[in-house]
């Protein structure tokens, strides 16, 4: 292991400006930077009061929100993400979870919280997006006895796909699914570890919903509220641990 990793390993704290509310904040959208003033700085949980009742349709509008608890393993997940300041371009503050995966026990906790939500929800199909999202998909989807299916970049997948191109900040990207891994009709949970724009979020709801799959939910670990994506998903619920 080389100096750097060790030290990154041993202090994967999120940098001061982060946490102090009046920070400027810079993040990645698409090919451009974004710069914000944040509005929510602490680590939540959001449980929706619904999910007990209704395992037909989950949700986790404003209202369920507001019923949200803080769970005391969001505090140490949050800490284990390392964020890096001008990463991969000049003014990006790139939030790495790498750091989270080295810590065994924020990464279970991690698994183990979309796990405690989506079990008992008949989810049939785990969609995750590349790449992080292939990182935290596939446990949750053993777990929960459900089947992982990849939502990979263009002229990655072998077999025949269905394509869905969607807008980044500037030009446009790609994303794709293998025909035949879902079928309409199932539910699917929609994973992957961060949301910003949300664009990405959406054109992966839009491929799955193209073949008759019920997008259930979205789940990341964070998300960049300044960014607003949750208001792009429209009524498409979303579920994160960190914002
Ligand atoms: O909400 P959005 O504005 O669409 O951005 C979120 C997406 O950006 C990041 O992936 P990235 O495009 O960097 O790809 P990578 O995971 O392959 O590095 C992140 O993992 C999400 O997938
Ligand atoms: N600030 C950020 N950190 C990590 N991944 C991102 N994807 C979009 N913005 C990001």
């Amino acid at each position: 292991m080389n100096s750097i990793s060790l030290q990154y390993s041993h202090q994967p704290l999120r940098p001061k400006t982060v946490l102090n509310p009046n920070a400027r904040r810079y993040f990645l959208s698409g090919n451009s930077v974004k710069s914000v003033l944040p509005t929510t700085t602490h680590a939540v949980v959001l449980k929706s009061s619904a999910a007990g009742r209704d395992h037909r349709r989950l949700s986790s509008s404003s209202v369920d929100m507001a019923a949200s608890a803080v769970d005391d393993r969001i505090p140490h997940i949050a800490s284990t993400i390392r964020v890096i300041p001008d990463f991969p371009k000049p003014g990006i503050l790139f939030q790495d979870i790498t750091t989270l995966l080295l810590d065994p026990k924020a990464f279970k906790d991690t698994i183990d919280l979309f796990v405690e939500r989506y079990k008992d929800q008949k989810i049939d199909v785990v969609a995750g997006i590349e790449a992080r999202g292939f990182i935290f998909g596939p446990p949750i989807a053993l777990a929960i006895g459900a089947k992982f299916v990849p939502m990979r970049k263009p002229k990655k997948l072998p077999g025949e796909v269905i394509s869905e191109e969607y807008s980044l900040e500037y030009g446009t990207d790609v994303m794709e699914m293998h025909v035949g891994a879902v079928q309409a009709g199932e539910r699917a949970l929609v994973v992957d570890d961060l949301i910003a724009t949300g664009g990405t979020l959406c054109a992966a709801i839009r491929l799955l919903e193209r073949v008759g799959v019920d997008v259930v939910e979205c789940a990341c670990v964070i998300e960049l509220p300044e960014l607003k994506g949750r208001d792009r998903l429209g009524e498409k619920p979303l579920f994160v641990l960190i914002n």
